[in-house]
């Protein structure tokens, strides 16, 4: 599976951060259930690696991490299982380490000279972090001009009533979001969530 693929299964992507590994798996379940299959486990929590692994045994789901800014923690990833890499932005060492092994990867960009670093390296498919504080869907558009051929993943601030408005934008892919599972919500209710995320885009 290519990172495209991916961008394109669903119109969100729930940015998850877990505190205890043993809710990964009905928080998976009920994600899956909603329609929202491709899921980014953010790093930020020592739960983070083992949630990977719990979620992986959810038929139906494509579980990825987050936060991912170093060798060591796509290395640790990797081990997990996980299916895809999301990094807050794109640096020329890791991204070289990530890009030579093939494995689908979905690095931050917030300027120009940030696509150009990923043109370099092959890449054209970029997360546009933090978007609405880079300048929301107005600078996305005025920085995807430039470069034809790139298609993004705005995340940071965007919620369920902003996220059409991005997805409108015929870049946009997919979005990232964590407003799927606001935390101490019931599963019924992240189910609930997901499945309207789902269906956002037309
Ligand atoms: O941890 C990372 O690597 C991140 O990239 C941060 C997340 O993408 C944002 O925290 C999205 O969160 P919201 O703005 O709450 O939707």
């Amino acid at each position: 599976m290519n990172i495209e693929t991916i961008m394109r299964t669903s119109a969100v992507i729930p940015v998850l951060v877990i505190d205890d590994a043993a809710i990964a798996r009905p928080l998976a379940e009920a994600l899956v259930a909603g329609g929202l299959r491709v899921l980014e486990v953010t790093l930020r929590t020592p739960a983070a690696l083992d949630a990977i692994r719990e979620m992986k045994q959810v038929p139906g789901a494509i579980v990825g991490a987050g936060t991912v800014v170093s060798t060591d923690q796509f290395e640790q990833v990797m081990d997990a299982g996980g299916e895809f890499i999301v990094s807050p932005g794109l640096t020329e060492g890791l991204g070289r380490v990530i890009v030579d092994s093939g494995v689908p990867f979905l690095p931050g960009i917030a300027t120009a000279g940030d696509i150009m670093r990923g043109y370099d390296l092959g890449l054209r498919y970029f997360k546009f972090f933090p978007a609405e504080t880079s300048g929301g869907l107005k600078a996305l558009k005025a920085l995807a001009a430039p470069f034809h051929e790139a298609r993004f993943c705005p995340t940071g601030g965007i919620t369920e009533a902003s996220a059409p408005e991005w997805l409108a934008f015929e870049k946009v892919l997919c979005v990232g979001g964590s407003w799927v599972t606001p935390s101490g919500a019931a599963m019924p209710d992240v189910e609930a969530k997901a499945r309207a995320a789902a269906g956002l885009r037309a």
